[in-house]
């Protein structure tokens, strides 16, 4: 393990060269696996180098790493990829690091490297098998609703070909069929319902290809491909625990879910603090919606929270993680985080000197997840 780390540590900063050039070696010599990436590499690219630097972090816990790589494995069924693509790629990685990791390669370097792919690439095999019994690489999805909430933010409803099994707080990678094979994940904005159709809140954000597209060009009609489920920001509504949850911009969606199946599994006696933040009034896009629910389930609050500058009509002011820790204590619940990357882990901080348990403070701040 040591010496992978050690090679990884000496390839980082030169990350972007290592993963073209591993790229370049795979496309040259393997033709046939270009079709299954998309056009522009640019994220891709990015997304290598970060699973390879995550696996690397996570050998020392294998129950963590095969859960990890097993989903990512179930994931990749939706590219195409195959059994045999897996040596290739692993010839052409160990090349490629070979090549950047300078002085810090060796012949057991190159065996720890070997050693660690084939576990890896088992694991992900295994596991694309397993999903393959039982589910479909993709599912294709009609868009049914679109409705704009506010100048860059829709909420979109589509209806899934089959049986789309997920749970609140999970999310799945889409793809529209304006960008092939550029995927981009979003969370469940609704709970599983009984006509199967699925919600998602999409914001356009700047240079993001698939969310410009989903906010300004889709339309009922459009069929979309979804990945499976993924994420283990779940609640195991069973054991009654109370909840907290931050919703930051369209990190709300998820948190829409989980309050909606809280109230067809939770039972009364339960208690649920949402905390919604926003810059402006404006953009708090699903309050309406979250207030209604407020007003039927006397044991939701929602505590809508502005940070900007402007009027902030009964609303809370701050940050997020900061109103939040003006309250409390949270001590006894289970907390869920859903947003911008730096508001989560500031508002993980915040709930840890609160004196909530790490196991108790749930996010899905997994590196892969690329806006745009
Ligand atoms: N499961 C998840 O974790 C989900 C995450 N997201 C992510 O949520 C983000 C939503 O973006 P927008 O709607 O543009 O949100 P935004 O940028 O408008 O911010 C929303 C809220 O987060 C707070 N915030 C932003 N940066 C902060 C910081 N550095 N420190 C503390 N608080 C901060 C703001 O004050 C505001 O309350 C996207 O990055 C999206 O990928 C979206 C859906 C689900």
């Amino acid at each position: 393990m040591e010496l992978i780390r050690a090679s990884l540590a000496v390839v980082e900063p030169v990350a972007d060269r290592a993963t073209a050039h591993f790229y370049a070696l795979l496309f040259l010599r393997h033709p046939e696996v270009r079709s299954l990436f998309p056009a522009a590499m640019d994220v891709q690219r990015d997304r290598l180098f970060r699973t390879l630097l995550a696996a690397a972090r996570g050998a020392e816990d294998p129950a963590a790493l095969r859960a990890r790589m097993g989903a990512l494995g179930r994931g990749h069924r939706r590219y195409g990829t195959l059994t045999g693509h897996y040596a290739p790629v692993g010839e052409c990685l160990v090349q490629a690091l070979a090549r950047y990791a300078g002085s810090r390669w060796g012949d057991d370097t190159e065996l720890a490297w070997r050693r660690a792919y084939r576990l890896i690439s088992t694991i992900m095999i295994e596991a694309a098998e397993e999903d393959a019994r039982t589910s479909p690489p993709w599912w294709q999805g009609e868009v049914v609703r679109h409705e704009r909430r506010t100048r860059d933010v829709a909420v979109l409803t589509v209806r899934p070909d089959q049986t789309y099994p997920f749970r609140a707080g999970q999310y799945c990678s889409l793809e529209t069929p304006w960008w092939p094979r550029v995927w981009r994940h979003y969370s469940f904005a609704s709970a599983p319902r009984p006509d199967g159709l699925l919600t998602f809140h999409v914001k356009a954000v700047q240079a993001g290809w698939v969310s410009n597209a989903l906010v300004h060009r889709a339309a009922p009609g459009d069929v979309l491909r979804l990945g499976p489920a993924a994420g283990a920001m779940t609640v195991d509504h069973a054991a009654g625990t109370d909840l907290l949850c931050l919703g930051g911009g369209t990190g709300i969606a998820p948190i829409r879910a989980l309050v909606e199946e809280a109230a067809e599994h939770g039972g009364p006696g339960r208690s649920v603090e949402v905390f919604y933040g926003a810059r402006h009034a404006a953009e708090l896009y699903e309050l309406d919606a979250l207030r209604g629910l407020a007003g039927r389930l006397p044991w939701l609050t929602v505590r809508p929270v502005l940070s900007g500058a402007g009027p902030a009509e009964g609303a809370l002011t701050g940050e997020l993680p900061e109103v939040v820790g003006r309250f409390g204590p949270w001590s006894g619940r289970e907390a869920v985080l859903s947003g911008p990357p730096a508001m989560v882990r500031r508002g993980v901080g915040v709930l840890l000197r609160m004196g909530l348990p790490a196991e108790r403070v749930r996010h899905d701040l997994v590196g892969e997840r690329a806006s745009g």
